[in-house]
């Protein structure tokens, strides 16, 4: 595929769910990705392409002062085709900003996230940065969590460990999930379960309704059993999180609880990739 900087144009326009994501990641990049940002971390999933492609389309004299880093191998991905500069967290160990998707984002921007089994590195690149922000479509603006993504909540584990802790997890007396499940390849894929970035698997974990309204709750819990590497709850992280409308408009939900609504798409313009 053809560095994407070197062939950007006014992408043809997007509808549905992929437009949501498009103008979500496009309304953030041009909110918190400045000149002035040098070191910027980018997650992983389907809605980071949309802010690598805005980022890019800010053209080669502002981003060849920058480096990129990816939370997993579909993200690093993304910055190489993109022309960008890939960097690593041992060289550059605090971040400008790290903008990174969600499969589900409470009121007070609680964030399920590792749909895609990244949620180890997202959490690192979240957690060293400046500044976080989430990008997602409307889908994910939830007001608890738990009840758009029911896939449970992804937590990263030591191959040794996940029988115990599959165990622990449904048993009533110990951490008590309503359900708890090894994440295994898709069928056609790799045979067994899904080995994430670090060599780990992954187990999703439903939990019940009155747990998901303290979702940190839930994060202390699981992070002091054994052998449990990284939770998929991100609490207290994101400084804002922009949500891409069916209506073409975009909701930004803010730490502080404020929301804001953003005008209809023709006010988020395609950039046109400036002459270099
Ligand atoms: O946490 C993640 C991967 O581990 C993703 O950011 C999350 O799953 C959202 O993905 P998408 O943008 O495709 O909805």
């Amino acid at each position: 595929m053809a560095s994407l900087s070197s062939n950007i144009v006014d992408p043809a326009p997007l509808s549905g769910i992929e437009g949501a994501k498009r103008l979500a990641a496009w309304t953030a990049v041009d909110r918190h990705i400045k000149p002035e940002h040098k070191i910027i971390g980018i997650g992983s999933g389907s809605t980071v392409p949309y802010v690598v492609e805005r980022i890019v389309a800010q053209g080669k004299e502002v981003n060849k002062d920058r480096v990129f880093l990816p939370t997993g191998f579909q993200s690093k991905e993304l910055i190489v085709k993109g022309g960008l500069t890939l960097a690593d967290i041992d060289q550059y160990t605090e971040l400008d900003v790290t903008i990174d998707g969600a499969d589900e984002v409470d009121p007070e921007l609680n964030c399920i996230k590792g749909g895609g089994a990244c949620q180890l590195r997202e959490k690192v690149l979240a957690e060293a940065a400046e500044t976080f922000i989430v990008v997602a479509d409307y889908r994910k603006n939830s007001h608890l969590l738990g009840t758009a993504w029911k896939q449970g909540v992804p937590i990263e584990v030591s191959p040794f460990a996940y029988a115990p802790l599959l165990n622990a997890l449904l048993s009533p007396n110990k951490l008590g999930a309503k359900s708890a499940k090894l994440r295994m390849s898709p069928s056609g894929g790799k045979a067994g379960p899904v080995v994430t970035d670090n060599g780990n698997f992954v187990i999703d974990a439903v939990f019940s309704e009155s747990e998901y309204k303290n979702p940190k709750e839930i994060l202390v819990k699981l992070k002091l059993v054994t052998g449990v590497v990284e939770v998929g709850l991100f609490c207290g992280m994101a400084k804002v999180a922009y949500f891409g409308n069916e209506d073409g408009s975009v909701t930004a939900l803010f730490a502080s609880g404020r929301t804001e609504l953003i005008g209809k798409s023709e006010e988020i313009l395609p950039a046109k990739a400036q002459e270099n």
